[in-house]
């Protein structure tokens, strides 16, 4: 059978490879009706530490790099908290997202109609709610020089991060966030700290240059990042996209994921810029951590991961028929009940990890019927 495209399958560690189990149910379960891709899988974060003593081995990078297709679990967890700072879980996804060039990250925070209830805020506030967040991915705070921690002579420690964006890297992100608007509702908000930062003014002016000269028909309100969070919890459906930097968009989608009901819900989607036959690299990852508090226990909700796979469907191979189709499948099981333990509602039936991967492939087979 033709293989459709090449995956790298990066699990890493905690509930990392225990969602990542049921994606590869659902990849298997498409494989079985024709969409084939060729599977690769390797170590990630502190499983790579244990093994190489590094949290991204240079050969899983090249891998990477030549794949250009990465489905990615969580890293991190207190065994790895008091190794060196380079030596991180957090640092092998940091250095995937820089080496790979994926500087957009999207992250949807789609609110389903059987969860309306599971959110933090009231149903009303949230019904309906649909906000795709774009993040900034490779710039900003995490990845600024001087990133140095420095003795004092009063026997101090100086930490210093440095917050840097150039004029370029906050142009190619405002467009990404201005050509889905057109898609969506043909808003955008771009959140950004220019009352106290200089990266602030410099990102307002560039996103209101981008939106003059080549965006002007889409609507464009500029608010300071905490107000924006403020405002995301208060009344979110007031947005549709919202640009941002990497730190504003770290914080800003962990919010806008309690909206949601769960941080288990919430799939994202890192791209790079197209090359010159359009094919662009791209991660896709859930917005979640590595949950120490709950790994090893079965009880993980898949779901994030899952609809990352549908984002990779979609954006990296162009099957928008079986990223419905999966999206739809989500939604029926659902609307039937099924709950994880961190979506769990009264009158619903609590699942387990696996249980839910069973779900949707029962109801994949339903929609195929
Ligand atoms: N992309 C990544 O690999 C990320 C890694 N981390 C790392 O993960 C570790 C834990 O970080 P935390 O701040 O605790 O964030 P976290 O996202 O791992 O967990 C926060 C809370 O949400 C719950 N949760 C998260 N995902 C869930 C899921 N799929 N189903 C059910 N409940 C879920 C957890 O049980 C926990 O109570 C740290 O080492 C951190 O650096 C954190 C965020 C992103
Ligand atoms: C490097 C990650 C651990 C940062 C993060 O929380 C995220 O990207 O969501
Ligand atoms: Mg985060």
């Amino acid at each position: 059978m033709t293989e459709q495209g090449h995956i790298l399958f990066l699990p890493g560690d905690g509930i990392g490879p225990e969602v990542m189990e049921e994606v590869k149910r659902v990849a298997g379960w498409f494989g079985a009706r024709g969409l084939v891709f060729a599977l690769d899988e390797d170590l990630v974060g502190g499983a790579a530490y244990d093994r190489h003593g590094v949290p991204l081995a240079p050969a899983t990078l090249e891998k990477a790099t030549t794949i250009g297709t990465v489905m990615f679990g969580a890293v991190g967890g207190p065994a790895y908290d008091d190794l060196p700072f380079e030596k991180r879980p957090e640092r092998g996804l940091l250095a995937l997202r820089k080496e790979l060039g994926l500087f957009a990250n999207l992250r949807p925070a789609l609110v389903f109609p059987a969860l309306a209830a599971a959110s933090a805020l009231k149903p009303e506030l949230v019904e309906g709610l649909d906000i795709m967040i774009v993040r900034e991915l490779t710039g900003g705070v995490y990845f600024g020089e001087p990133k140095e921690v420095t003795s004092l002579p009063d026997g101090q420690e100086r930490a210093v991060d440095t917050q840097v964006y150039t004029t370029s890297e906050i142009e190619r992100i405002a467009r990404v966030g201005f050509e889905l608007a057109q898609k969506r509702s043909n808003r955008v908000a771009s959140a950004e700290k220019s009352n106290v930062m200089k990266s602030g003014i410099l990102w307002k002016k560039t996103v209101q240059r981008i939106h003059d000269t080549e965006f002007a028909g889409v609507e464009l309100a500029h608010v300071l990042a905490d107000n924006c969070a403020m405002q995301l919890v208060r009344q979110p459906k007031q947005f549709d996209v919202i640009v941002t930097d990497n730190l504003f968009g770290d914080i800003l989608s962990d919010v806008a994921a309690m909206l949601t009901g769960s941080l288990g819900m919430l799939p994202s989607a890192s791209l790079g810029a197209p090359d010159q036959h359009g094919r662009r690299k791209a991660m896709y990852e859930p917005v979640h951590g590595s949950a120490p508090d709950i790994a090893g226990r079965g009880i993980a909700n898949p779901l994030a991961c899952i609809s990352s796979f549908s984002m990779l469907l979609r954006y990296s191979f162009e099957r928008g028929a079986e990223a419905d189709m999966l999206d739809r499948a989500i939604t029926r099981v659902l609307d039937e009940g099924y709950r994880t333990a961190d979506i769990m509602q009264s009158g619903a039936t609590r699942v387990s990890t696996s249980e839910m991967g069973s779900r949707i492939l029962d109801a994949l087979d339903r929609l195929a019927a």
